[in-house]
Protein backbone atom coordinates (compact mmCIF):
# COMPACT_ATOMS: atom_id res chain seq x y z
CA UNK A 1 0.00 0.00 0.00
CA UNK A 2 1.18 3.42 -1.08
CA UNK A 3 2.26 5.74 2.06
CA UNK A 4 1.81 9.17 3.09
CA UNK A 5 3.92 10.76 6.34
CA UNK A 6 2.71 13.74 8.35
CA UNK A 7 5.22 15.27 10.28
CA UNK A 8 3.59 16.81 13.13
CA UNK A 9 0.60 15.57 14.36
CA UNK A 10 -1.64 18.67 15.84
CA UNK A 11 -4.49 20.01 14.64
CA UNK A 12 -3.79 20.23 11.31
CA UNK A 13 -1.37 17.51 10.97
CA UNK A 14 -3.99 15.18 12.28
CA UNK A 15 -6.94 16.70 10.01
CA UNK A 16 -5.29 16.01 7.00
CA UNK A 17 -4.18 12.80 7.82
CA UNK A 18 -7.66 12.18 8.68
CA UNK A 19 -8.62 13.29 5.25
CA UNK A 20 -6.19 11.63 3.51
CA UNK A 21 -6.81 7.90 6.04
CA UNK A 22 -10.48 8.25 5.28
CA UNK A 23 -10.89 9.17 1.55
CA UNK A 24 -7.61 7.49 -0.07
CA UNK A 25 -5.99 4.69 -0.03
CA UNK A 26 -2.58 6.09 1.51
CA UNK A 27 -1.44 4.05 4.67
CA UNK A 28 -0.77 7.40 6.98
CA UNK A 29 2.17 7.24 9.24
CA UNK A 30 2.65 10.47 11.25
CA UNK A 31 5.74 11.53 13.44
CA UNK A 32 5.50 13.78 16.16
CA UNK A 33 8.08 15.41 18.72
CA UNK A 34 5.54 14.95 21.23
CA UNK A 35 5.07 11.28 22.29
CA UNK A 36 1.43 11.74 23.70
CA UNK A 37 0.61 13.70 20.58
CA UNK A 38 1.60 10.00 18.48
CA UNK A 39 -0.12 8.11 21.22
CA UNK A 40 -3.67 10.51 20.98
CA UNK A 41 -3.60 10.54 16.84
CA UNK A 42 -2.82 6.66 17.16
CA UNK A 43 -5.59 6.01 20.18
CA UNK A 44 -8.22 7.81 17.77
CA UNK A 45 -7.75 6.82 14.85
CA UNK A 46 -5.73 9.17 12.85
CA UNK A 47 -2.94 7.75 11.97
CA UNK A 48 -2.60 3.97 10.76
CA UNK A 49 0.90 3.97 12.20
CA UNK A 50 2.87 6.62 14.88
CA UNK A 51 6.76 6.50 14.80
CA UNK A 52 9.16 8.12 17.25
CA UNK A 53 11.85 8.03 14.41
CA UNK A 54 11.74 10.42 11.82
CA UNK A 55 13.62 7.89 9.33
CA UNK A 56 11.24 5.17 9.69
CA UNK A 57 8.14 7.63 9.36
CA UNK A 58 9.35 8.79 5.87
CA UNK A 59 11.11 5.51 5.19
CA UNK A 60 9.27 4.52 1.55
CA UNK A 61 6.77 7.75 1.98
CA UNK A 62 5.19 8.82 -1.89
CA UNK A 63 4.05 11.65 -0.31
CA UNK A 64 5.23 14.05 3.35
CA UNK A 65 3.90 16.19 4.85
CA UNK A 66 4.84 19.19 7.15
CA UNK A 67 2.79 19.98 9.65
CA UNK A 68 4.77 21.92 12.25
CA UNK A 69 5.38 25.36 13.87
CA UNK A 70 6.76 27.80 10.69
CA UNK A 71 10.20 28.44 12.85
CA UNK A 72 10.40 24.70 13.02
CA UNK A 73 9.67 23.53 9.36
CA UNK A 74 13.31 24.63 7.60
CA UNK A 75 14.92 22.29 10.63
CA UNK A 76 12.68 19.41 9.45
CA UNK A 77 13.74 19.99 6.20
CA UNK A 78 17.07 19.81 7.17
CA UNK A 79 16.91 16.37 8.88
CA UNK A 80 14.91 15.12 5.77
CA UNK A 81 17.56 16.07 3.64
CA UNK A 82 19.96 13.88 5.21
CA UNK A 83 17.70 10.95 4.91
CA UNK A 84 16.99 8.48 2.12
CA UNK A 85 13.73 9.53 1.03
CA UNK A 86 11.40 7.47 -1.55
CA UNK A 87 12.43 8.48 -5.20
CA UNK A 88 10.19 10.82 -6.87
CA UNK A 89 8.23 11.91 -3.81
CA UNK A 90 6.54 14.70 -3.41
CA UNK A 91 7.28 16.62 0.00
CA UNK A 92 4.93 19.86 1.38
CA UNK A 93 3.64 21.72 3.74
CA UNK A 94 0.77 23.30 5.80
CA UNK A 95 2.42 26.77 6.79
CA UNK A 96 0.71 29.98 7.35
CA UNK A 97 3.72 31.62 5.29
CA UNK A 98 5.31 30.37 2.38
CA UNK A 99 7.99 32.12 0.88
CA UNK A 100 10.70 31.42 3.64
CA UNK A 101 9.95 27.61 3.50
CA UNK A 102 9.60 28.09 -0.44
CA UNK A 103 13.21 29.97 -0.65
CA UNK A 104 14.48 26.89 1.84
CA UNK A 105 13.34 24.34 0.27
CA UNK A 106 14.65 25.36 -3.45
CA UNK A 107 18.11 25.63 -1.47
CA UNK A 108 18.26 22.21 -1.32
CA UNK A 109 19.42 20.27 -4.23
CA UNK A 110 20.12 17.16 -2.42
CA UNK A 111 16.49 16.63 -0.93
CA UNK A 112 15.60 13.50 -2.56
CA UNK A 113 12.03 15.00 -3.66
CA UNK A 114 9.83 17.63 -5.46
CA UNK A 115 8.80 20.28 -2.73
CA UNK A 116 5.76 22.26 -3.19
CA UNK A 117 4.49 24.52 -0.80
CA UNK A 118 0.89 24.37 1.07
CA UNK A 119 -1.67 26.36 3.11
CA UNK A 120 -4.88 24.91 3.57
CA UNK A 121 -6.88 28.11 4.34
CA UNK A 122 -9.15 26.58 7.66
CA UNK A 123 -8.39 26.26 10.96
CA UNK A 124 -9.14 27.21 14.17
CA UNK A 125 -7.89 29.18 17.57
CA UNK A 126 -7.77 25.38 19.14
CA UNK A 127 -4.73 23.53 18.65
CA UNK A 128 -3.37 20.12 18.87
CA UNK A 129 -4.37 16.64 17.55
CA UNK A 130 -7.35 16.58 19.90
CA UNK A 131 -8.96 19.57 17.84
CA UNK A 132 -8.34 17.62 14.82
CA UNK A 133 -11.69 16.38 12.27
CA UNK A 134 -12.05 15.66 8.82
CA UNK A 135 -14.38 18.20 7.94
CA UNK A 136 -11.92 20.76 8.60
CA UNK A 137 -11.13 21.96 5.15
CA UNK A 138 -14.01 21.28 3.37
CA UNK A 139 -15.00 23.62 1.01
CA UNK A 140 -11.77 26.02 1.99
CA UNK A 141 -9.05 27.39 -0.05
CA UNK A 142 -6.32 25.57 -0.05
CA UNK A 143 -3.24 27.61 -1.85
CA UNK A 144 -0.40 25.78 -3.36
CA UNK A 145 3.21 27.69 -4.37
CA UNK A 146 4.72 25.36 -6.73
CA UNK A 147 7.78 27.72 -8.24
CA UNK A 148 7.36 28.29 -12.56
CA UNK A 149 9.99 25.06 -12.73
CA UNK A 150 8.16 22.64 -10.34
CA UNK A 151 6.91 19.62 -12.90
CA UNK A 152 3.29 20.61 -13.57
CA UNK A 153 2.64 16.91 -13.10
CA UNK A 154 4.12 17.00 -9.95
CA UNK A 155 1.91 19.68 -8.81
CA UNK A 156 -1.40 18.17 -10.56
CA UNK A 157 -0.40 14.91 -8.50
CA UNK A 158 -0.51 16.84 -5.43
CA UNK A 159 -3.72 19.18 -6.32
CA UNK A 160 -5.90 16.01 -7.51
CA UNK A 161 -5.01 13.76 -3.65
CA UNK A 162 -5.46 17.01 -2.08
CA UNK A 163 -8.81 18.02 -3.68
CA UNK A 164 -10.11 14.30 -3.18
CA UNK A 165 -8.91 14.07 0.47
CA UNK A 166 -9.73 17.52 2.06
CA UNK A 167 -12.75 18.51 -0.23
CA UNK A 168 -11.16 21.37 -0.13
CA UNK A 169 -10.54 24.51 -3.28
CA UNK A 170 -7.29 24.14 -4.82
CA UNK A 171 -5.24 27.24 -6.21
CA UNK A 172 -2.20 28.18 -6.90
CA UNK A 173 -0.31 31.30 -6.24
CA UNK A 174 3.24 32.57 -6.07
CA UNK A 175 4.73 32.49 -2.77
CA UNK A 176 5.35 36.34 -2.44
CA UNK A 177 1.84 37.06 -3.29
CA UNK A 178 0.29 34.56 -1.04
CA UNK A 179 1.88 36.01 2.02
CA UNK A 180 1.16 39.45 1.46
CA UNK A 181 -2.75 38.13 0.84
CA UNK A 182 -2.67 35.74 3.74
CA UNK A 183 -0.89 38.91 5.49
CA UNK A 184 -3.68 41.00 4.91
CA UNK A 185 -6.83 38.74 5.80
CA UNK A 186 -5.13 36.63 8.85
CA UNK A 187 -1.84 37.73 9.78
CA UNK A 188 -2.97 41.40 10.28
CA UNK A 189 -6.05 40.93 11.88
CA UNK A 190 -4.37 38.19 14.49
CA UNK A 191 -2.26 41.51 14.98
CA UNK A 192 -5.19 43.74 16.08
CA UNK A 193 -7.33 41.86 17.44
CA UNK A 194 -4.70 41.28 20.40
CA UNK A 195 -3.68 44.41 20.41
CA UNK A 196 -7.25 45.24 21.13
CA UNK A 197 -7.65 42.24 24.06
CA UNK A 198 -4.24 43.93 25.25
CA UNK A 199 -5.47 47.28 25.25
CA UNK A 200 -9.03 47.05 27.26
CA UNK A 201 -7.02 44.52 29.70
CA UNK A 202 -4.99 46.95 30.80
CA UNK A 203 -7.36 49.34 31.11
CA UNK A 204 -9.36 46.40 32.87
CA UNK A 205 -6.89 45.75 35.79
CA UNK A 206 -8.30 49.02 37.28
CA UNK A 207 -11.97 48.42 36.57
CA UNK A 208 -13.10 45.32 35.83
CA UNK A 209 -16.49 46.75 34.02
CA UNK A 210 -14.47 46.75 31.19
CA UNK A 211 -14.34 42.84 31.08
CA UNK A 212 -17.46 42.44 32.23
CA UNK A 213 -19.27 44.98 29.50
CA UNK A 214 -17.25 42.51 26.74
CA UNK A 215 -19.41 40.10 26.13
CA UNK A 216 -20.67 40.89 23.00
CA UNK A 217 -19.63 42.20 19.70
CA UNK A 218 -15.69 42.73 21.20
CA UNK A 219 -15.98 38.88 22.15
CA UNK A 220 -16.87 38.11 18.55
CA UNK A 221 -14.19 40.39 16.97
CA UNK A 222 -11.40 38.64 18.94
CA UNK A 223 -12.11 35.51 18.65
CA UNK A 224 -8.60 34.92 17.09
CA UNK A 225 -6.61 36.18 19.98
CA UNK A 226 -7.23 33.06 21.27
CA UNK A 227 -5.02 31.67 19.13
CA UNK A 228 -1.44 29.69 19.59
CA UNK A 229 0.86 32.39 21.00
CA UNK A 230 3.90 30.34 19.47
CA UNK A 231 2.61 29.38 16.50
CA UNK A 232 1.80 33.34 15.76
CA UNK A 233 5.25 34.32 16.61
CA UNK A 234 6.74 32.44 13.86
CA UNK A 235 3.94 33.75 11.64
CA UNK A 236 4.94 37.12 11.90
CA UNK A 237 8.48 36.62 12.34
CA UNK A 238 8.52 34.42 8.76
CA UNK A 239 6.20 37.14 6.80
CA UNK A 240 7.92 40.05 8.45
CA UNK A 241 8.25 41.69 5.06
CA UNK A 242 4.66 41.93 4.40
CA UNK A 243 3.52 42.17 7.68
CA UNK A 244 5.82 45.65 8.25
CA UNK A 245 4.23 46.64 5.16
CA UNK A 246 0.92 45.85 6.28
CA UNK A 247 1.58 47.41 9.26
CA UNK A 248 2.40 51.01 8.12
CA UNK A 249 -0.60 50.64 6.44
CA UNK A 250 -2.75 50.40 9.22
CA UNK A 251 -1.19 52.91 10.93
CA UNK A 252 -1.49 55.50 8.84
CA UNK A 253 -5.75 54.11 8.69
CA UNK A 254 -5.69 54.74 12.61
CA UNK A 255 -3.90 58.20 12.06
CA UNK A 256 -6.82 59.45 9.34
CA UNK A 257 -9.85 58.46 11.72
CA UNK A 258 -8.30 59.47 14.48
CA UNK A 259 -7.37 63.25 12.89
CA UNK A 260 -11.13 63.29 11.71
CA UNK A 261 -12.24 62.45 15.11
CA UNK A 262 -9.88 65.31 16.59
CA UNK A 263 -11.16 67.56 13.24
CA UNK A 264 -14.60 66.91 14.11
CA UNK A 265 -15.11 65.86 10.66
CA UNK A 266 -18.45 64.52 10.49
CA UNK A 267 -18.25 64.02 6.40
CA UNK A 268 -14.54 61.83 6.85
CA UNK A 269 -16.01 60.22 9.83
CA UNK A 270 -18.82 59.19 7.93
CA UNK A 271 -17.12 58.36 5.00
CA UNK A 272 -14.71 56.25 6.48
CA UNK A 273 -17.33 53.95 8.02
CA UNK A 274 -19.53 53.52 4.70
CA UNK A 275 -16.37 52.91 2.50
CA UNK A 276 -16.49 49.72 5.33
CA UNK A 277 -20.09 49.21 5.76
CA UNK A 278 -19.66 48.54 1.29
CA UNK A 279 -16.51 46.71 1.26
CA UNK A 280 -17.88 44.19 4.12
CA UNK A 281 -21.22 43.77 2.13
CA UNK A 282 -19.42 42.97 -1.07
CA UNK A 283 -17.33 40.20 0.45
CA UNK A 284 -17.81 36.66 -0.84
CA UNK A 285 -20.12 34.74 0.76
CA UNK A 286 -18.82 32.53 3.84
CA UNK A 287 -19.23 29.37 2.73
CA UNK A 288 -19.19 25.83 5.53
CA UNK A 289 -15.58 25.35 6.27
CA UNK A 290 -14.01 28.56 4.46
CA UNK A 291 -13.83 29.95 8.08
CA UNK A 292 -14.25 27.21 11.10
CA UNK A 293 -18.81 27.95 11.37
CA UNK A 294 -18.52 30.27 14.93
CA UNK A 295 -22.27 28.29 16.23
CA UNK A 296 -20.96 24.67 16.37
CA UNK A 297 -21.90 22.08 19.63
CA UNK A 298 -20.43 18.61 19.28
CA UNK A 299 -22.16 15.70 20.84
CA UNK A 300 -20.83 12.31 22.14
CA UNK A 301 -22.47 9.65 21.23
CA UNK A 302 -22.21 5.45 21.47
CA UNK A 303 -24.19 4.28 18.33
CA UNK A 304 -24.01 6.52 15.36
CA UNK A 305 -26.67 5.26 12.84
CA UNK A 306 -29.57 5.83 15.15
CA UNK A 307 -28.84 8.69 17.10
CA UNK A 308 -28.18 11.17 14.03
CA UNK A 309 -32.19 11.11 13.27
CA UNK A 310 -32.51 10.87 17.75
CA UNK A 311 -30.94 14.13 17.27
CA UNK A 312 -32.02 15.76 14.71
CA UNK A 313 -35.70 15.20 15.39
CA UNK A 314 -35.31 16.36 18.99
CA UNK A 315 -34.44 19.62 18.49
CA UNK A 316 -36.30 19.85 15.20
CA UNK A 317 -39.34 19.08 17.72
CA UNK A 318 -37.94 21.94 20.46
CA UNK A 319 -37.69 24.55 16.73
CA UNK A 320 -33.89 24.69 16.82
CA UNK A 321 -33.02 25.03 13.31
CA UNK A 322 -30.25 22.77 12.60
CA UNK A 323 -27.81 24.46 9.40
CA UNK A 324 -25.45 21.05 9.15
CA UNK A 325 -24.85 17.70 11.27
CA UNK A 326 -22.26 15.45 10.59
CA UNK A 327 -20.18 12.53 11.95
CA UNK A 328 -16.49 13.44 14.07
CA UNK A 329 -15.58 9.95 14.40
CA UNK A 330 -16.77 6.56 13.70
CA UNK A 331 -14.90 3.72 14.97
CA UNK A 332 -17.01 0.74 15.73
CA UNK A 333 -15.05 0.64 19.29
CA UNK A 334 -15.36 3.47 20.14
CA UNK A 335 -18.03 6.53 21.17
CA UNK A 336 -18.55 8.53 18.33
CA UNK A 337 -18.74 12.53 17.77
CA UNK A 338 -21.85 14.40 16.21
CA UNK A 339 -20.56 18.03 15.20
CA UNK A 340 -24.05 20.20 14.80
CA UNK A 341 -23.69 23.77 13.10
CA UNK A 342 -26.26 26.36 13.91
CA UNK A 343 -26.69 29.87 12.05
CA UNK A 344 -26.93 31.43 15.79
CA UNK A 345 -25.58 31.58 18.91
CA UNK A 346 -29.01 31.73 20.43
CA UNK A 347 -30.03 28.41 19.01
CA UNK A 348 -26.49 26.79 19.76
CA UNK A 349 -27.11 27.54 23.49
CA UNK A 350 -30.69 26.06 23.15
CA UNK A 351 -29.43 22.83 21.41
CA UNK A 352 -27.00 22.86 24.13
CA UNK A 353 -30.05 23.01 26.78
CA UNK A 354 -32.11 20.75 25.27
CA UNK A 355 -29.86 17.94 24.40
CA UNK A 356 -28.09 18.06 28.11
CA UNK A 357 -31.72 17.99 29.69
CA UNK A 358 -32.02 14.62 27.84
CA UNK A 359 -28.61 13.18 28.63
CA UNK A 360 -26.96 13.44 25.75
CA UNK A 361 -22.69 14.89 26.61
CA UNK A 362 -22.28 17.85 24.58
CA UNK A 363 -19.51 20.34 24.22
CA UNK A 364 -18.59 23.48 21.82
CA UNK A 365 -15.68 25.49 21.38
CA UNK A 366 -15.83 27.28 25.03
CA UNK A 367 -15.16 23.99 26.66
N1 LIG B 1 -4.00 26.46 13.45
C1 LIG B 1 -4.51 26.88 12.31
O1 LIG B 1 -5.63 27.36 12.30
C2 LIG B 1 -3.72 26.75 11.06
C3 LIG B 1 -2.36 26.47 11.10
N2 LIG B 1 -1.65 26.35 9.94
C4 LIG B 1 -0.22 26.00 9.99
O2 LIG B 1 -0.16 24.63 10.31
C5 LIG B 1 1.04 24.35 11.04
C6 LIG B 1 0.69 23.54 12.27
O3 LIG B 1 -0.21 24.28 13.07
P1 LIG B 1 -1.21 23.57 14.08
O4 LIG B 1 -1.55 22.23 13.59
O5 LIG B 1 -2.28 24.55 14.36
O6 LIG B 1 -0.29 23.46 15.37
P2 LIG B 1 -0.37 22.38 16.57
O7 LIG B 1 0.35 23.01 17.71
O8 LIG B 1 -1.76 21.92 16.75
O9 LIG B 1 0.49 21.18 15.99
C7 LIG B 1 1.86 21.23 15.73
C8 LIG B 1 2.44 19.87 16.01
O10 LIG B 1 3.79 19.83 15.57
C9 LIG B 1 4.55 19.12 16.52
N3 LIG B 1 5.97 19.48 16.33
C10 LIG B 1 6.61 20.61 16.68
N4 LIG B 1 7.90 20.57 16.29
C11 LIG B 1 8.05 19.38 15.63
C12 LIG B 1 9.15 18.74 14.97
N5 LIG B 1 10.35 19.34 14.87
N6 LIG B 1 8.95 17.53 14.41
C13 LIG B 1 7.73 16.91 14.52
N7 LIG B 1 6.68 17.44 15.14
C14 LIG B 1 6.83 18.68 15.68
C15 LIG B 1 3.95 19.51 17.85
O11 LIG B 1 4.26 18.58 18.88
C16 LIG B 1 2.45 19.52 17.51
O12 LIG B 1 1.87 18.24 17.71
C17 LIG B 1 1.69 25.70 11.34
O13 LIG B 1 2.75 25.89 10.44
C18 LIG B 1 0.59 26.70 11.07
O14 LIG B 1 1.13 27.91 10.59
C19 LIG B 1 -2.23 26.44 8.71
C20 LIG B 1 -3.58 26.69 8.61
C21 LIG B 1 -4.42 26.90 9.78
O1 LIG C 1 -9.39 30.87 13.69
C1 LIG C 1 -9.41 31.40 12.58
O2 LIG C 1 -10.39 31.96 12.11
C2 LIG C 1 -8.20 31.41 11.75
O3 LIG C 1 -7.72 32.44 11.41
C3 LIG C 1 -7.65 30.07 11.36
C4 LIG C 1 -6.41 30.12 10.56
C5 LIG C 1 -5.18 30.30 11.19
C6 LIG C 1 -4.01 30.29 10.47
C7 LIG C 1 -4.06 30.10 9.10
O4 LIG C 1 -2.92 30.11 8.40
C8 LIG C 1 -5.27 29.91 8.45
C9 LIG C 1 -6.44 29.90 9.19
Amino acid sequence: MAKAAVLGIGLIGGSLALCLKERTSLEVHGFDTSEESIRLAEAAGVIHRGHQSLESAVQGAEYIFLAVPVGTAPRLLDRLAELPLQTGCIISDVGSTKEEIVNYAEGFSQLGGTFIGGHPMAGSHRSGVQAAQSLLFENAYYVLTPLPETPLAEVQRLSGLLERATRARLVIMAPEHHDRVVGAISHLPHIVAAALVNQVAGYNASNEWFHRLAAGGFRDLTRVAASHPLMWRDILLSNRKAVLGLLQDWSDEMDEIRKAVAAGDHDQIESFFRRAKEAREGLPERRKGVILPAYELYVDVPDIPGVIGRVACLLGDKGVNLRNIGVMENREDRAGVLRLVFNTGAELEKAKRYLTESGYQVFDMES
